[in-house]
């Protein structure tokens, strides 16, 4: 509920706007400081807006975004020009919008999400309802940060509404929100498990890589599987959201919905973020698990420090990012060596990557540059892409890809969309890849790709069974 000085001072700004409302109409953006909401609960609160959904959290846990309804979405078309087309979509959009706010909070007002799939053409099947890339502009925003809460509504307004109206558009959707109900848990009764691929099919796979490999076509392609699971039911995406956020630490977790289908995950690894012209990004290759006890936690890091196979993947990753940055950087720092990072299952060799941007560089440059990273695609990029294409038997869709949001100042962030699932009605699509590298062995990298389906397996509440 808004105080009378609050509301008087809206109707006021509203006033002073819609004066401005040019005549085809314009969107106007308008943020509230709300009290205190579980964003799970507000995503489940509006089962009317399903296939109209997002959901965020940063790896660090200071910033979520839930949206509601799409107010507005942007596309390109399949080809190389994707990254600076949205952005040109999006510039032009800037343009055309009104922002209420008393002061500019970063993570608030009119941010765009969306995402890319990992190759720039089309030619999916399962993944009907997600285009090669798209943004949307949410109608509602919850935005958490720093503790504190906003709602951001970006609104449609035509010339002929009334500031009256707006507000009572503006009352019932704070309404609404001081209404939320916690989220119960719906029934979710795991059928089965089946591997889109046999052993001996991934094993002759590897082999393949291998030998490209060692006849010096290749340095390094990633390769994934993927595996299916079934439910009684249709999979309730927030409460495998929910599990995701109770299980999985240091992740950025994220869901975006399209009609029926709905894209999930908990990856740690981060492509890119922009923040007022300063860039980070990471090396994140080379992977064990956690050990069982503290010691074998820490010796399986220890090993894995040392491990020559882990090293050279990891090297591929630090090199291209290395290059791929530098010439958009005015300064850029990467140390020397990798530290781990742990997750809950899993830890990685990681490299922190952060710079300056030059000037006129734009976020959109930056994904350009560095989407598909040899983590996710290979050393050299083409070559790796070229095999992964022909080889894998599976469609990527947007796993492997960019995921993440910006704002109209083209601030942001962006995830690499790994430890995900495509949840389409009874099913779940997952995915886990591993890099290849001369001296890989099939049989652990089949284990390693089993290690990386187990968070999300676990927030459907299945496992793989090793003994199979
Ligand atoms: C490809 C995946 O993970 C990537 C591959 C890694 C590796 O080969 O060690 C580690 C982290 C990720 O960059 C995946 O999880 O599907």
């Amino acid at each position: 509920m808004l105080t009378t000085i609050e509301r008087l001072s809206i109707n006021e700004k509203l006033n002073e706007a819609l004066s401005h409302i040019d005549e085809q109409g314009q969107f106007l953006s308008l943020t509230i400081e709300v009290s205190s909401i579980n964003p799970i609960d507000y995503f489940a609160s509006r089962d009317d807006l399903k296939g109209e959904r997002f959901y965020w959290t940063s790896a660090d846990g200071e910033l979520t975004f839930v949206g509601l309804g799409y107010a507005n979405q942007f596309y390109s078309t399949d080809s190389d020009e994707r990254y600076q087309s949205i952005e040109q979509a999006l510039q032009d959009q800037k343009q055309q919008m009104i922002q209420l706010q008393n002061e500019q909070i970063a993570g608030t007002g009119a941010i765009y999400f969306g995402g890319f799939s990992f190759f720039n053409e089309r030619h999916h099947s399962e993944w009907h309802d997600f285009p090669v890339n798209q943004f949307v502009l949410p109608k509602r925003l919850l935005t958490v940060k720093s503790g504190k809460h906003y709602l951001s509504l970006n609104l449609w307004i035509e010339p002929n509404d009334s500031a009256e109206n707006v507000s009572t558009m503006i009352e019932t959707e704070l309404d609404q929100v001081n209404g939320v109900q916690p989220f119960t848990n719906k029934e979710m009764s795991f059928a089965q498990v089946n591997d889109e691929l046999t052993y001996e099919e991934w094993q002759s796979l590897i082999v393949n890589a291998v030998n490209e490999i060692n006849d010096g076509k290749l340095d390094k392609v990633v390769l994934a599987r993927e595996v299916e699971a079934l439910f009684e039911e249709q999979v309730p995406v927030e409460q495998v959201l929910n599990a995701l956020l109770e299980q999985q630490e240091r992740s950025y977790i994220f869901v975006m919905e399209n009609n029926n289908q709905a894209f999930i995950g908990a990856t740690p690894e981060r492509l890119v973020e922009v923040n007022s012209g300063e860039l980070q990004s990471a090396c994140l290759a080379g992977t064990t698990s956690r050990g069982q006890t503290v010691d074998e936690d820490e010796w399986k890091a220890l090993e894995l420090l040392k491990d020559d196979k882990n090293l050279e993947e990891h090297q591929y990753v630090v090199k291209m990012i290395q290059n791929s940055v530098s010439p958009l950087c005015d300064r850029l720092s990467i140390p020397n060596q990798p530290m781990i990072r742990k997750l809950s299952k899993i830890q990685h060799l990681f490299t922190p990557v952060s710079g300056t941007l030059k000037e006129s560089v734009t976020i959109f440059d930056a994904l350009k540059a560095l989407h598909p990273t040899p983590a996710l695609g290979g050393e050299p990029r083409q070559e790796a892409m070229d095999f992964i294409q022909q080889h894998e038997p599976l469609e990527r869709g947007w796993y492997a890809a960019p995921i993440g949001w910006v704002d109209a100042n083209f601030n942001g962030e962006f995830a690499v969309a790994i430890r995900s699932a495509l949840l389409t009605g009874h099913k779940a699509r997952l995915f886990a890849g591993c890099g290849i590298v001369s001296d890989s062995d099939p049989k652990a990298e089949y284990d390693e790709t089993n290690l990386k389906f187990s968070p999300m397996l676990g927030a459907l509440g299945g496992y793989i069974d090793d003994n199979e």
